[in-house]
């Protein structure tokens, strides 16, 4: 296995995403420097070795510091991960840029799409950190449940950037025998793929909560890909990266496990509970509810049929009961799989 020049790390974010990169990094004698939001989080790894609030039951190796202050994570770092969630993602993003002097390899880890903009995390990223850092920018994304990841279980993953040498050296750097990373220059579909596989878990969600079965669920799954793929090559995706980790892989895991908080939502909401009643009641991020909004957006400006997304909107957003949004998916006009009749 190829080593990394890499010694020092800083990971932005310290949910449960961040927090089980920032721990399977320091177990490889990395020195990681953690930043979180919350003082309570910082408190929490400093005294008890864990991070109570988003990763609980989790050991975290002395080469693991927290801190809450973004300059003395950033200091001397040799490159970042990014895990902060992605409503969030841009403020947070305008205060890293001045700390970051010279271009270092910048990772997003974060999965979602700008609501306001439409905009991809490295679109985000692009605007909101300094110029030199443009081709430092890479996204890392696939099934991987941070408990999992936590708990040392196999996990593949793909890594996307422009500049080969860079993802090679912290494709380097993530792996592991237990953690394997595949490189890929598929910067916006390896986005897309991790974008809308949540709204499409809320959807397989739904189908779970009302109990309509496994045809259903494959079903969706199946047609979820295919809105996934129409909409990621209408931006310039490679359709390919669909039917990788990122695009299938990420869909069968969050679509099927039980441990995806975006699948629960949609199971919840198929059990006719109310979705601010579901969120209020949550510590954790669904990025899913958002980036509905927003695919819901981005298939408008690109004339794509989303029909799945749009019922995912209806019923988040607009109050449409599940079992109308079931009903009114399978008894839209006849279409020929592949391309319309
Ligand atoms: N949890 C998982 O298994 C995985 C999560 N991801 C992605 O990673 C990203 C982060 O998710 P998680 O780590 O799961 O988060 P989480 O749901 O465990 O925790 C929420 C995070 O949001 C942060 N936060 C809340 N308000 C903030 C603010 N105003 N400023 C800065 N940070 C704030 C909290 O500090 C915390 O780090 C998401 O885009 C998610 O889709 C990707 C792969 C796996
Ligand atoms: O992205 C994930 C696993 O790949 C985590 O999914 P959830 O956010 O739905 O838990």
């Amino acid at each position: 296995m190829t080593r990394s020049a890499i010694q020092r790390v800083a990971v932005v974010g310290a949910g449960a995403w961040g927090t089980a990169l920032a721990r399977h990094l320091a177990e490889k004698q990395i020195t990681v420097s953690l930043w979180a939001h919350e003082p309570e989080v910082v408190h929490s790894i400093a005294q008890r070795r864990e991070n109570a609030l988003y990763l609980p039951g989790v050991r975290l190796p002395v080469t693991l510091t927290a801190t809450n202050v973004l300059s003395e994570a950033l200091i001397g770092t040799d490159c970042v991960l990014f895990a902060v969630p992605s409503h969030v993602a841009r403020p947070v993003l305008g205060r890293v840029g001045p700390l970051l002097p010279e271009a270092v390899p910048f990772v997003s880890a974060t999965k979602g799409i700008e609501e306001t903009t439409l905009d991809l995390m490295t679109q985000v990223m692009q605007e909101a950190l300094p110029a030199h850092m443009r081709n430092s920018l890479m996204v890392l994304s696939g099934p991987s449940f941070a408990s999992e990841v936590s708990q040392g279980k196999p996990t593949a993953l793909c890594l996307a950037g422009q500049d080969s040498d860079r993802v090679k050296s912290m494709q380097a750097l993530f792996m592991t025998p237990s953690f394997r990373v595949y490189a890929d220059n598929d910067v916006i579909g390896v986005q897309l793929g991790g974008a809308l596989k949540n709204v499409m878990a809320l959807a397989a969600g739904v189908v779970d909560g009302l109990e309509l079965g496994h045809n259903a669920r494959a079903a969706l799954i199946t047609r979820g890909l295919a809105e996934m793929i129409r909409l990621g090559v209408a931006m310039g995706a490679d359709p390919r990266t669909f039917y990788g980790l990122s695009g299938v892989g990420d869909l069968i895991l969050t679509c099927t496990g039980a441990l995806s908080r975006n699948h629960s939502v949609g199971v919840r909401l198929g059990q006719g509970e109310r979705l601010d009643e579901i969120l209020a009641s949550m510590q954790a991020v669904a990025e899913g509810v958002r980036t509905a909004k927003a695919a819901l957006g981005l298939a408008q400006r690109c004339g794509v049929d989303m029909p799945i997304v749009q019922e995912v909107n209806a019923v988040l957003f607009a109050g449409k009961s599940c079992r109308q949004a079931v009903g009114d998916l399978m008894e839209r006009e006849a279409k020929g799989e592949k391309a319309p009749l």
